[in-house]
């Protein structure tokens, strides 16, 4: 799915927390969001997802204007997983997951059997399938993470967004979610803090006070006077190699 910003806004009270943002997201590619705390990533994710009120500019999505589709048309294109999900605590696990199947439900078209696989095989994407029964209540941070992730599987959205999917995930399994995110036949758009990690995503935006900063292939955007500038870090380029990929080892610019 392509999803062209035009020149995207959004303020609160007076404050102007995002503004000027004009960008495309390409069908099929993994686009990374950067940027520091309190840059305007999560906003911008928001404006992006219609999520966000009184919101200025533009959003298209493969040419239609966002604001004109129903909620139900946005919900069947766009699979949105946030930092903080509000979840009933009542709900199992795969009750929330099942609640990703909502924009395709109706009288005519019940909970069925193909509905029950597709929330089979999220569960089983995200490593989940044992721990249908569990309470919501009950889970680590990452295991809520994780069934966050199969809800938005579960939609089969064309664009799939995730604000920091990696927080409270072990190691183990930032890897494995951000190896499957990248497999995944949907464009992505992730907001992201660790920028070797970054680096894998096709193409990534900057953000820096609200505006953005660079828009390109990672090489090409994460540079040092780049990172200096806006992240205040000095960075080296290692080259690792078992795979010939450059990572970044940081020091902070003050020290
Ligand atoms: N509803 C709101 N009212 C007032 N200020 C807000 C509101 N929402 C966000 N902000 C402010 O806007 C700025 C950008 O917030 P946002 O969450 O988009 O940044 P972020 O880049 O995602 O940050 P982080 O990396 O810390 O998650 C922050 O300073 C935040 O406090």
């Amino acid at each position: 799915m392509r999803l062209r910003a035009t020149n995207l806004g959004w303020r609160a009270g007076r404050q102007t927390i995002v503004a000027g943002v004009s960008l495309e997201i390409v069908p099929g590619e993994t686009f990374g969001l950067i940027g520091p705390n309190g840059s305007g990533k999560s906003t911008l994710l928001r404006l992006m997802a219609g999520l966000a009120p009184r919101p200025e500019g533009a959003v298209h999505l493969d040419g239609i204007p966002l604001n004109t589709l129903s909620r139900r048309d946005v919900a069947r294109a766009i699979a949105f997983v946030e930092q903080i999900a509000e979840t009933s605590e009542a709900l199992t696990v795969r009750d929330v997951v099942e609640l990703g199947r909502t924009p395709w439900l109706s009288a005519l078209a019940p909970f069925g059997p193909q509905d029950t696989a597709i929330v089979d095989e999220a569960l089983r994407v995200v490593g989940l399938t044992a721990m249908g029964r569990r309470r919501w209540s009950t889970l680590s941070g990452g295991e809520r993470q994780r069934v966050q992730i199969a809800r938005a599987l579960a939609q089969r959205p064309r664009l799939l967004m995730l604000d920091e999917p990696t927080n409270h995930l072990d190691i183990h399994h930032q890897l494995s979610l951000l190896r499957l995110v990248s497999r995944l036949p949907v464009t992505v758009v992730m907001a992201l803090h660790d920028l070797n990690q970054a680096m894998g995503c096709d193409r990534l935006a900057v953000m820096e006070g609200g505006r953005l900063a660079a828009c390109g292939p990672p090489a090409e955007v994460l540079t040092p006077a780049r990172l200096a500038d806006i992240f205040r870090v000095r960075a080296t380029a290692l080259l690792d190699p078992a795979d010939a990929t450059t990572h970044f080892r940081f020091r902070c610019l003050e020290d």
